[in-house]
């Protein structure tokens, strides 16, 4: 579904991406980690659109995604309607001035009738137990809800593939939790999920497949989760990110 070739990403002062060759097949739930600065969120932002890579192809399905292909505005709404991303910092994500007008806001764009739309706001409320934060101003909300309501607005687009940058961070141990099993519910139904977490403790047992970067912002190791639970000195390295 997704392929990356020879892919490099290069920020004005320091490399984002090394070299990165990477295949993920649909319905695979992915945990992307490494060191602080490693690449996870460049990898993220690429595969979301947000950036292109300097070198290298980014192929989804059978096409490339390419900075000429995101340059067209119907192109990048088709992609973003296939790759939902949560972002690490919520607030550059909530803008709208309740939680049920900022779940509307991605199926309106899409020109949804109101009914459609009321379907979806309900349907996303309900599935990440937003339903008593409906008419709460999305700033206003807990780092936490704030999480939840950015998850449901990306929801609501229904995309295929689901990118979330720390989505466990600054969340309760129970919080993180409830996180992982919407996500884990989400993957059975049929969502490929592509998560860059720190927390290995949590994520261990809910990862299929790890995909590890090194300092060098290059791919150190890319494994499945019983590999991983045959390398107890990889797991070490894992906790202690
Ligand atoms: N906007 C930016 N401008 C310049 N350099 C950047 C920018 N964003 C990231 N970088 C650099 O690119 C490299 C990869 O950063 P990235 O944010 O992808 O890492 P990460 O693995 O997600 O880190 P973390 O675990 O801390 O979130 C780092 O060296 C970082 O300093």
């Amino acid at each position: 579904m997704i392929k990356l070739a020879n892919l490099c990403y290069d920020y004005p002062n320091t490399c984002g991406l090394d070299h990165l060759d990477l295949t993920i097949n649909t319905g695979e739930f992915v945990c992307l980690m490494g060191p602080n600065g490693s690449g996870k969120s460049t990898l993220l932002r690429i595969l979301s659109g947000l950036a292109t890579p300097k070198t290298g192809e980014y192929w989804l399905r059978d096409q490339a995604i390419t900075a000429n292909y995101l340059s067209d505005a119907q192109r990048r709404q088709r992609l973003h309607q296939t790759v939902g991303m949560v972002f690490q910092n919520t607030d550059v994500q909530l803008f709208n001035t309740s939680v049920a007008e900022e779940i509307a806001f991605g199926p309106r764009q899409l020109g949804l009738n109101d009914a459609e739309i009321a379907q979806r706001v309900t349907d996303c409320l309900h599935l990440t137990a937003c339903e008593t934060l409906r008419d709460r101003v999305p700033y206003q909300l807990s780092g936490g809800e704030k999480k939840r309501v950015a998850l449901a607005s990306v929801l609501a687009l229904n995309p295929e593939i689901l990118l979330l940058d720390e989505p466990l961070n600054g969340l309760t141990i129970a919080a993180q939790q409830q996180m992982l099993t919407l996500l884990q519910r989400l993957n059975a139904a049929g969502k490929t999920i592509i998560m860059a977490s720190h927390n290995f403790q949590q994520v261990q047992a809910v990862g299929q497949r790890f995909i590890i970067f090194n300092s060098l912002h290059q791919l150190d190791a890319d494994m499945s989760q019983a590999d991983l639970q045959s390398q107890p000195e990889r797991q070490a390295q894992l906790m202690t990110l």
